[in-house]
């Protein structure tokens, strides 16, 4: 057991005085390092505390179980901790698979222990053959990144780490360890079922590999080591990258910038939408693949200048020209709307923006933009009428012959899809429209500057907080 000894010098984690929990369920691997971490326990000076929950699936066989590592502990002066939880019921309540659920509940007993005894550390008996299976079934089912380096042996979890010092055995290793110390552990019959996918893989795969290069467990933590040092500086890279075309906006949207996002390479563009997918989703839907990224990549690169990708738990990614908006809120139902604007007023509008009206001389700060729009009272029907957009609605654009749909405005701008319905359309009370705020004017702002009273509108893309009017 050397390995086990190298893990604890390679990483100079445990100081005097560290408190580790151990979780035990009685099989051979975690009994095999209960064994280890007593052993070990003798020539430094930590605190051990064995961890054990009966997840109620097997009746009596469990409590058995419960009561095995019990005895073990009691027989050996090793603190102990258990607890009973009807992990079928909960998986019932919360609509999760048993398994899931039994990690749920196992991890939340967990942080538990470590907030009792505070806990530096949580020992888990994961070993070399669990890795190999962990890392196959991720890449067989389209994982990407660093999820494709399977297990960490050290990684943060609640108030200190999890710490996995046998990925560098294998299950025969631990199996051996157990006999050779009459350790006697108990063998929970679901570890056989082909209907659970780790369990085909363990059957079937690991047989050949091992076959193939007994040592091969040896490879696969090497290959996660390297998965994590790389991806650690790509990952980095990206983040670097990502921030300056990726908007975060509120936690369940993101907005990405599609051209400059195309110029970086292809590795950080995939690494970048995991950035922020991993952002969006509370917790990553195992349901996401890899085939998901590509199909997001291809709708950023294709040329076509709109479209939308549904992405799993409701997320959809929709592209309109230059930008691309991650957002979980579904295709609102945007209600039209129409307000009157007379001055001096400010009025908040529905898609976040304000537009202030107010009497006065002609403004010194006016550029000839379009977030302002000026004009003389005898040259409109007050008051205006600030609403959504509504078909066949059509602009005598300012410096233009004929007028052009306020539909092929927005094309022409690149206004996105999900902005359209929500853009601010101002008429005056007898029903021409003035303004397409913050695109295209009419030429009824036709002015020549005089020292005389005008109306003076200004649109501002984000409201101002507070101060308002109205
Ligand atoms: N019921 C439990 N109570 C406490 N710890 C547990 C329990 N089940 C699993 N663990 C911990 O999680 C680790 C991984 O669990 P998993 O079920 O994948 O392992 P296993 O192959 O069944 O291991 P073991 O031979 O120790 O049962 C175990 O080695 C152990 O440290």
């Amino acid at each position: 057991m050397d390995q086990f000894y190298r893990f604890f010098k390679r990483n100079s984690l445990i100081k005097d005085g560290s408190t580790i929990v151990v979780g035990v369920s009685g099989g051979p691997d975690s009994l095999a390092l209960l064994h280890l971490l007593s052993a070990l326990k003798k020539k430094g000076s930590f605190r051990l505390v064995a961890a054990h929950l009966d997840h109620m699936f097997r009746g009596k066989q469990s409590e058995n179980e419960k009561k095995f590592v019990q005895k073990y502990c009691q027989d050996r002066n090793i603190e102990v901790e258990t607890a009973q939880v009807d992990v079928s019921q909960f998986a019932k309540e919360k609509k999760l698979s048993s398994q899931v659920a039994a990690r749920e509940c196992r991890y939340q007993f967990f942080k538990e222990i470590m907030d009792h005894y505070q806990g530096d550390f949580l020992a888990l008996g994961h070993h070399g053959d669990d890795q190999i299976e962990t890392i196959l079934m991720r890449f067989v089912r389209g994982a990407a990144g660093r999820a494709l380096a399977g297990m960490e042996e050290i990684r943060p979890f609640h108030t200190g780490y999890i710490i996995r010092p046998l990925l560098r055995v294998t299950k025969d290793d631990l199996l051996n360890y157990c006999n050779q110390h009459n350790l006697n552990p108990r063998f929970d019959p679901s570890n056989e079922k082909d209907d659970y996918t780790r369990n085909r893989f363990r059957k079937y795969v690991l047989p050949f590999l091992k076959e193939e290069n007994p040592k091969v467990h040896e490879r696969f933590q090497l290959f996660s080591e390297n998965v994590l040092e790389d991806e650690a500086f790509l990952q980095e890279l990206s983040m670097e990258k990502m921030n300056k075309v990726w908007n975060r906006k509120k936690d369940k949207e993101s907005e990405l910038e599609i051209k400059p996002f195309l110029k970086l390479p292809l590795s950080l563009q995939r690494r970048g939408i995991q950035l922020i997918l991993n952002y969006l989703y509370k917790r990553v839907p195992s349901s996401l693949t890899s085939i998901h990224i590509e199909s997001l990549l291809h709708l950023l690169s294709q040329k076509h200048p709109s479209g939308s990708l549904d992405l799993p738990n409701g997320l959809k990614a929709v592209k309109s020209y230059d930008n691309c908006l991650f957002t979980f809120a579904h295709k609102k139902e945007i209600e039209p709307y129409e307000l009157e604007l007379n001055p001096p007023k400010r009025i908040v509008l529905p898609n976040g923006a304000e537009i202030s009206a107010h009497k006065g001389p002609f403004p010194k700060e006016y550029v000839n933009g379009n977030n302002f729009f000026i004009v003389k009272e005898e040259r409109v029907t007050l008051p205006f009428i600030v609403r959504s957009r509504k078909s066949g609605d059509k602009l005598k654009v300012k410096g233009m012959n004929g007028t052009k749909k306020v539909k092929d405005i927005f094309i022409d701008e690149k206004t996105p899809l999900y902005e359209r319905d929500e853009w601010p359309v101002v008429l005056d009370s007898s029903g021409q429209i003035l303004w397409l705020p913050g695109l295209k004017k009419s030429s009824i702002e036709d002015f020549n500057v005089t020292n005389e009273e005008y109306i003076v509108l200004q649109y501002k893309k984000q409201a101002v907080v507070g101060g308002y009017s109205e």
